[in-house]
């Protein structure tokens, strides 16, 4: 069993403010990256000295000297500290804090004060600066002072990743998987795993794409740091720009406020693309760009960001063709097919099924061996999934806690060794197009209502779903159009049976449906 199970989870700091996160930053290692900082001072000496004593420091400074220069700068370049002299003709530092507060610029302000005026560069603190010194200052403190403060917007930033991880997070996974062509996955992922390449995992539906991204993740140095996952199926493609790059307010109709796009979110982390090969053609070469050198934009915005994002992703199309057809690029191809790794399908998977049965019947139950014998000997074109959404419907059809041939759909049996003498069970259908989609009703409401009282309208919805998923071996477009709904709202449908289901299976079943979502494994 190839084990992917990290949770991190960190309890919610009530007491924040500048000296609590000085203080942390503190005990925190000081990163040894230069300082990006910018500094608005109008007296030309101390300024030239602050500025030239922070260069030779090796960090990068620049130095204006009045307000408006300052707040262009900051909508247009990004700093990890700004230091504001509080008294400057024009625009005042207290009013450069509140234009960048009211801009949301991602910045730590330090307000600089002369003598005797500590009671508003405490008011200026309240504002959100999150230091201040007084000048004349010792130039190592000013640089011990910015150091603190990089720290605390690191500090900062990272617990509003873990936030999101944590209101986020699903239970975690295990990989299942003993054969030799899952082995030899677990040897890819080992290798894979610690570097920083970008990692495409190739496979069909349901052969467990997403599971491997996650165990590379885990095995890998940013196991700690957010998990990020986007599914480019699951969302309208003028949605997936601004999932992946966010937005400012009113770039677009419905752009209400600002909003980091997942790469901020994944930014020393991971980000999980599923289904690549989905992405809108005129959104690849913004892609291609923050893969070549980690540099994006906001729509609507001119501002410039860098990030530092590992990718992982994942595709059921042969890329290589879409490539031909010129459905995708070639350059962002060659980018992210770095770290190639296949997924075999589930049947050659020897001996997988039967530990896949085992891991998703619920402990209590009991398999009869001729269903056994009838689920091995079947090809599962839709992979795991497929198998999962059996075993599923199994265990809501039957009785007594036992999965009998019974309650095997008939593909399952036709395609598999039915066992001597076996005649499956007549079962009143429900007609979907000129699909008959075989769901038995009365055992739904037995299953559902125990004392008999009637089954709600999500138990059979949820019930007919799973079934046409399984008939159609996982595909959710093929799915979808035999229910006669779009594909995404079927996501979404598969999503809300997973927040209604107490079930680990039923949440597995449905990992996917999930457009986008940052997780810790
Ligand atoms: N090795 C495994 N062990 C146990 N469960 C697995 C394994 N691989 C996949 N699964 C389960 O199978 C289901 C499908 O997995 P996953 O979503 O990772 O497949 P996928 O290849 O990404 O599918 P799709 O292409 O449709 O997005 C999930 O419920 C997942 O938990």
């Amino acid at each position: 069993m190839i084990s992917s199970t990290v949770l991190m989870l960190f309890a919610a700091d009530e007491e924040c403010g500048p000296r609590r996160a000085a203080k942390q930053a503190e005990g925190c290692e000081m990163s040894d990256r230069p300082i990006e900082l910018l500094l608005v001072e109008d007296e030309d000496d101390f300024r030239d000295t602050c500025a030239r004593w922070m260069q030779r420091k090796g960090h990068k400074v620049t130095a204006v000297s009045n307000g408006a220069e300052a707040i262009g700068l900051c909508e247009s370049q990004h700093f990890d500290v700004a230091v504001f002299d509080m008294n400057m003709p024009g625009m005042s530092g207290i009013e450069l804090l509140q234009r960048v507060q009211q801009a949301s610029i991602d910045i730590e302000v330090i307000i600089l004060t002369g003598q005797g005026t500590i009671e508003s560069a405490v008011a200026a603190m309240k504002m959100g600066a999150c230091d201040f010194m007084t000048k004349p200052c010792s130039l190592g403190d000013l640089e011990h002072h910015c150091q603190l403060a990089r720290t605390r917007g690191e500090l900062r930033r990272e617990n509003e990743q873990l936030k999101a991880v944590i209101s986020r997070s699903r239970p975690a996974l295990q990989m299942i998987g003993e054969s030799g062509s899952m082995r030899a996955v677990a040897r890819m992922i080992e290798k894979v795993a610690p570097t920083d390449k970008p990692v495409l995992i190739q496979g069909a539906s349901g052969t467990g794409k997403e599971v491997v991204a996650r165990a590379i993740q885990q095995n890998s140095p940013l196991r700690d740091k957010p998990f990020v996952t986007i599914n480019c199926a699951a969302l309208p493609e003028q949605l997936v720009e601004s999932e992946l790059f966010g937005h400012q307010k009113g770039s677009f109709t419905g752009a209400t406020a600002e909003k980091p796009g997942l790469f901020e979110i994944a930014d020393g982390g991971t980000l999980f693309i599923d289904e690549i090969g989905e992405m809108p053609l005129a959104l690849q070469p913004k892609l291609l760009r923050v893969l070549e050198d980690g540099s994006m934009r906001r729509i609507g915005s001119a501002k410039e960001r860098t990030v530092h994002v590992r990718i992982i992703a994942a595709t059921n199309r042969d890329l290589t063709s879409e490539v031909e057809k010129g459905n995708f690029r070639e350059d962002l191809f060659y980018r992210i097919n770095v770290l190639p790794l296949q997924l075999p399908l589930l049947c050659e998977r020897e001996g997988d099924i039967e530990r896949l049965i085992d891991h998703y019947v619920p402990a209590s139950w009991r398999v009869a061996p001729e269903v056994r014998a009838a689920l091995t000997a079947y090809s599962w074109p839709g992979n795991i999934r497929q198998l999962i959404n059996v075993i599923q419907r199994a265990t809501i059809l039957a009785d007594d806690n036992e999965i009998t041939l019974n309650e095997l759909p008939a593909e399952v049996l036709l395609g598999g060794s039915l066992g001597p003498g076996h005649a499956p069970r007549p079962e009143p259908a429900i007609q979907t197009g000129s699909h008959t989609a075989g769901l038995d009703v009365a055992k739904v409401a037995s299953a559902a209502s125990p004392g008999g009282s009637i089954p709600t309208l999500d138990d059979i919805a949820k019930s007919h779903v799973l079934d046409v998923l399984a008939r159609e071996n996982g595909n959710k477009a093929k799915a979808a159009r035999r229910l006669g709904i779009h594909r995404r709202k079927l996501y979404r449908l598969l999503e809300r049976f997973e927040e209604s289901s107490p079930n680990e299976s039923t949440a597995s079943t449905a990992s996917t449906a999930e457009a986008s979502q940052v997780r810790n494994t």
